[in-house]
């Protein structure tokens, strides 16, 4: 399983300085949607030439006009960059075929979909995105009662790759990882710690 990094700040000094303390740790780079809205389609050029080796994710979370905008992201330089599972099958056919004109990947962010997630993850792995994000974003998480455990069941189930995101800690790692993820998405719990390369290299240490 590869370890995602998300970079879920406001400034692309903040999200430069999370990244080289990270990068050792992490396979993936993601820019946060608030970095791209705040920095512009220029962060992703930055992130992606301070560290060319690693993956660098847009997390544009493109709801309309998926050709258009995923092929500003690419041509930015980002290797992935996300749709909406939500939008209209249109968008994602758009956001795969700029991914496949830049011979990059599309991945389907399933945030907000809770009613037939199943169906719809298996959807959108037809119209060709290369893996589905399954997601409670930060405000799901805030509310009362949430639990990553929500999250754990339906990649299996739709049987196609797929990746977790939703406050993933130390605690929660290794489930994602039974789960059968393969990629794990970790923001607040790298970010707000208080030596942000210690935390990266202890969840990848927990990951086999
Ligand atoms: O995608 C995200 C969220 O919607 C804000 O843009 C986060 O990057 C993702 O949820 C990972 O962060 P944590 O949930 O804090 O681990």
């Amino acid at each position: 399983m590869k370890l995602q990094v998300a970079l879920d700040v406001a400034k692309l000094d903040q999200a430069l300085t999370l990244a080289r303390q990270t990068a050792e740790y992490v396979d993936i780079l993601e820019l946060g949607t608030p970095l791209i809205k705040a920095e512009g389609l220029d962060a992703i050029t930055a992130i992606k030439a301070a560290h060319p080796d690693k993956l660098v994710f847009a997390d544009m979370k493109t709801a309309d006009a998926g050709e258009l905008e995923a092929d500003l992201a690419f041509t930015a330089g980002a290797d992935l960059v996300t749709v909406m599972g939500a939008a209209d099958d249109d968008t994602v056919r758009g956001a795969v075929a700029a991914g496949r004109k830049h011979g990059k990947d599309v991945v389907a962010d399933m945030i907000t979909i809770v009613d037939d997630r199943v169906a719809r993850i298996r959807e959108v792995s037809k119209l060709g995105v290369s893996f589905v994000e399954i997601h409670a974003g930060l405000d799901e998480q805030a509310k009362p009662g949430y639990t990553i455990d929500s999250l754990l069941d339906d990649g299996k189930q739709a049987g196609v790759p797929f990746s977790i995101a939703g406050g993933i800690t130390a605690a929660s790692i290794k489930a994602v990882q039974d789960s059968g993820a393969t990629v794990a998405v970790a923001g607040g719990a790298i970010r707000s710690a208080e030596d942000p390369a210690a935390a990266a290299k202890a969840l990848k240490s927990l990951i086999r």
